[in-house]
């Protein structure tokens, strides 16, 4: 599919897709860093499959899969296997949903271009409901799932990720894929408390900085400072999830498991300036890739 059509084509038009609510200046900063948003990075390894992801990868990186050419052919394999490092990813996380049935309805807070949410549709054959406070963000997710047929199982919409337009108890699964680092954590985990059933369950990916170092160090300064981010510490997580009733399954450390990606993508020309702070923090242990699974009790 190519991006560049899809993306200037769809117009978030169907206002029911506006859920009007609180909207804090600093959400506003963020919306419109969203709607402006057009890395290459981005749209050319959603370009490989139509699963435009705006997260991190993965796991081992196939060398055999890259070969050693230096040319056009390379980049293009150089592409394809960033992208199939940020998919294992989203499969990782949805893999911690537990038992999800057709019937099941999904929340993806903070869903971005929709990757996840496809995957999660064509995994479970469940609804699954996004947020984003982006309209640009929400409109392409929906033109992707209008062209996949699946518009009637999976819907982005506009909307604070603090105050969703779901009824309490809605939701067999939920999930932040890097998302979380937008919003105060008590304020986020008491929504998702809210729109989870009892015995759902609820999925985070995050960089979070290591409370074993002291403070953020300056590459995780650097890391907020490029996204207009606030990024928590692993602790902060924990106490928040436990004063909402989420109860931690597992909390899996994905920092040597994301380290090759980032190696790889320093690499291509797609780089953004940001993979030092990545590679450095990550390196120096001020900085951790986790995955948090936790129960609604
Ligand atoms: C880094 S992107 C991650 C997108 C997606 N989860 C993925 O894995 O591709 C962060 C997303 O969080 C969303 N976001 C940030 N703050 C939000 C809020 N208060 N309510 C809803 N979405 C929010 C942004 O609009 C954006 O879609
Ligand atoms: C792990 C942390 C701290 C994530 C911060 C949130 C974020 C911006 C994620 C990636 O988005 P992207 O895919 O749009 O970023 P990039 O353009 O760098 O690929
Ligand atoms: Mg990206």
């Amino acid at each position: 599919m190519d991006s560049s059509v899809t993306s200037t084509e769809l117009t978030a038009t169907d206002t029911s897709l506006f859920i009007p609510g609180p909207v804090t200046p600093y959400q506003g900063d963020i919306a419109r860093y969203w709607d402006g948003e057009a890395r290459p990075v981005n749209l050319r390894l959603g370009d490989v499959d139509g699963l435009y992801h705006h997260h991190y990868g993965i796991g081992e990186v196939d060398h055999a899969a890259l070969g050693d050419a230096q040319d056009s052919e390379a980049e293009k394999k150089l592409i394809t296997e960033l992208h199939r490092l940020e998919s294992a990813q989203a499969e990782l996380l949805l893999s911690h949903l537990g038992d999800i049935g057709s019937d099941d309805t999904l929340v993806d807070a903070g869903c971005g271009r929709g990757g996840s949410m496809v995957m999660a549709h064509e995994r479970f054959g469940c609804r699954v409901e996004g947020v984003t406070l982006s309209a640009k963000q929400a409109a392409f997710a929906n033109g992707r799932a209008r062209e996949l047929r699946i518009e009637d199982r999976v819907r982005a919409r506009v909307c604070n990720m603090l105050s969703m337009p779901f009824e309490t108890g809605q939701a067999a699964g939920s999930w932040n894929n890097e998302s979380s680092m937008y919003v105060d954590l008590h304020d986020l985990f008491a929504e998702h408390s809210r729109v989870l059933k009892v015995g759902g369950r609820y999925v985070t990916i995050t960089g979070c900085w290591n409370p074993r170092y002291g403070q953020p160090s300056k590459w995780v300064s650097q890391i907020n400072a490029h996204f207009e981010c606030n990024i928590h510490s692993r602790r902060e997580y924990l106490r928040a999830m436990a004063d909402n009733r989420l109860v931690p399954q597992a909390v899996i450390d994905l920092t040597p498991d994301t380290l090759p990606y980032w190696e790889l993508r320093a690499t291509s020309s797609l780089v953004t300036g940001i993979e030092e702070a990545f590679i450095n923090s990550y390196r120096d242990g001020s900085f951790q890739y986790v995955l948090i699974a936790a129960d609604r009790v």
